[in-house]
């Protein structure tokens, strides 16, 4: 034993810990702890009910300062806290007071510092966070999600790791990103945090990087595929549902194109699921499509667009508006699909193309000579609305920018992807290059950019604007599967947010400021929708859907707390 403690610090002896060793100062080991050998087996047990030093560190019970005289006597606090007694609006006003010197703090929760923060994952990770579902526990998923400490979910965002924004494989450190969404479900979207559920699925990476650092912390394994890639996802999906029941939603988040679009397909008839990569975003970018006519001028169907990056954003982005130019103009979505170019690293999609194209870029083949690249395709296609969702960042060079600024007054460019370092081209970039004509906006925060004296507000055209809403729309209507009309509803939801004091400062999105009520009304159109559709199940309907919504939205408010008897 002794030779296993010195092996287990590097054959240096730290200290003896051998079961004779007496401890200095007369300190008594009453649990055993210094003493504690491998045969010697304890366990760990724990209070079920939160009193004295755990209740501080609990937070779902922690109130800290403002625990009342009575209550730190009945809870065996006296002592653990100094002896002032606050309000909780004290206790608000001074955490406030400290986050308002940050300008924002969406940057810091969300993109671009959670990509940061799942690329360090492994060497910050301290204290875990979410569920972790490997390889390793195969056949035993759904005991795994019994082990999470809250029965009542809402909400799952999971991921995989493979396509963390646009930052690649990121494996297992994936984590950050369902953790940093389901924060926006609570934040902004108003869904309770033990609602709201975390989960990785570890199947490998394919980061050469990650799988040689030392402080990685998923399966060092190469990414298992096919038939074994699908069992685990399968066992996943069948567990959640014997679980948590048939309306607990699944936000798939973060896939590669590969599986997104098959999972998306395979689970969409028999679980309440949505892709926010494909889903959400489309319905954020053709809002602020819609949004942006005010400005541009014309319909849907006057527009021309031109894509660069064909995956999950862009197709599903494509997709979407093809179905809203349809409903508004009647003529079938083969047809409005003929407004929508996509370029991927071959170059344009075209028809000559279509064998050897993956199943989800073939609608998007239409007649056109072969196209090498971006510039090729913007000066063949002359589009009035250009869209990045490439994951490639400083793809919109300068001659791109000035190539679509020259052939329209006010061109609609928009740089989708995630983070910052990824976005097609900065807002500076866009405005400079368009002489301050671009209307712009970016999957990732920029600061406003003045350019010849006017100041300019880009947008956030993020999927962070929908999916809180969406997702809370769904639960309060008890809906069982997710329908393409229902983001066209959020879509239509946050359009209409948009004022003419936004426009006038060349937004297309209403500010994040006002998102608690951008969401309520998000929710209440996606939950008008779920009843017109007949997938509902919280009945009766609710008359005023908004007043609803907003009924239903989590604030955290301090409770009061029993004596003890
Ligand atoms: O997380 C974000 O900021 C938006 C998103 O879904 C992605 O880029 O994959
Ligand atoms: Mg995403």
């Amino acid at each position: 034993m002794e030779s296993t403690l010195k092996e287990m610090r590097g054959g240096e002896s730290v200290l003896d810990l051998s079961p004779k060793a007496t401890v200095g100062g007369g300190v008594e080991d009453v649990y055993g702890e210094d003493c504690a050998t491998e045969e010697q087996l304890v366990t760990p047990w724990t209070y079920s009910v939160a009193s004295g030093y755990s209740l501080l560190r609990d937070p779902h019970h922690n109130k800290g300062l403002a625990f009342t005289e009575k209550e730190r006597d009945s809870h065996y606090l006296l002592g653990l806290l100094p002896p002032a007694v606050v309000t909780q609006q004290l206790q608000e006003k001074k955490l406030m007071d400290n986050l308002r010197k940050y300008q924002e703090l969406l940057p810091i929760v969300y993109t671009p510092t959670v990509g940061e923060a799942c690329q360090k994952y492994g060497s910050i990770f301290r204290r875990p966070q979410g569920l972790y579902i490997s390889l390793k526990e195969k056949g035993k998923v759904l005991d795994v999600l019994k082990n999470w400490p809250e029965r009542s979910i809402q909400v799952i965002v999971v991921t995989d790791g493979e396509r963390i924004l646009g930052l690649g494989d990121l494996g297992c450190q994936g984590m950050g990103i369902p953790v940093g969404k389901l924060s926006l479900y609570t934040a902004l979207g108003g869904v309770r945090p033990s609602a709201c559920l975390p989960v990785t699925i570890d199947v490998g990476t394919n980061n050469e990087q990650l799988l040689k650092d030392e402080f990685y912390i998923g399966l060092r394994q190469r990414r298992a595929t096919g038939q074994e890639y699908a069992d685990l996802l399968h066992e996943f999906m069948s567990a959640v549902k014997q679980n948590y029941g048939e309306k607990v939603l699944i936000q798939f988040e973060d896939f590669a194109n590969h599986n997104a679009f098959t999972l998306l397909a395979k689970y969409g008839t028999t679980h309440l699921v949505f892709n926010d990569d494909i889903q959400g975003t489309a319905s954020v970018v053709l809002a602020g499509i819609v949004a942006a006519l005010k400005l541009i001028g014309g319909t849907l169907a006057d527009h021309k667009f031109l894509f660069l990056g064909a995956g999950e954003a862009g197709t599903g982005i494509a997709e979407l508006i093809a179905l809203e130019m349809s409903k508004q103009t009647k003529i079938p979505v083969e047809e409005t699909r003929k407004k929508i170019w996509l370029v991927d690293s071959k170059g344009l999609i075209v028809n000559s193309r279509k064998e050897s194209l993956q199943h989800f870029k073939k609608p998007w083949a239409h007649d056109h000579e072969p196209v090498k690249d971006l510039l090729g395709a913007v000066k063949a296609i002359k589009p009035t609305v250009l869209i990045g969702s490439s994951g490639v960042g400083r793809t919109f060079t300068k001659e791109i920018i000035e190539t679509v600024a020259s052939f329209n007054e006010k061109p609609l460019i928009m740089a989708l992807s995630n983070p910052t370092s990824q976005s097609e081209c900065t807002a500076e970039e866009a405005y400079t290059w368009s002489q301050g004509r671009a209307i712009f906006a970016s999957g990732s925060p920029f600061d406003p950019f003045e350019y010849n004296g006017k100041v300019f507000v880009p947008g956030q055209a993020n999927n962070a604007y929908i999916f809180p809403g969406f997702g809370l729309g769904l639960v309060i209507s008890g809906a069982i599967r997710v329908h393409d009309d229902m983001l066209l509803a959020a879509s239509e939801a946050l359009a209409k947010q948009v004022s003419d004091e936004n426009y006038n400062k060349g937004l297309i999105y209403p500010p994040f400021s006002n998102i608690r009520k951008i969401s309520a009304n998000i929710a209440a159109n996606v939950a008008a929708k779920a009843y017109e559709l007949g997938v509902a199940t919280h009945l009766p309907r609710p008359a005023n859907l908004v007043k609803y919504a907003e009924s239903c939205m989590y604030s955290p408010v301090y409770r009061s707390y029993r004596s003890r008897l």
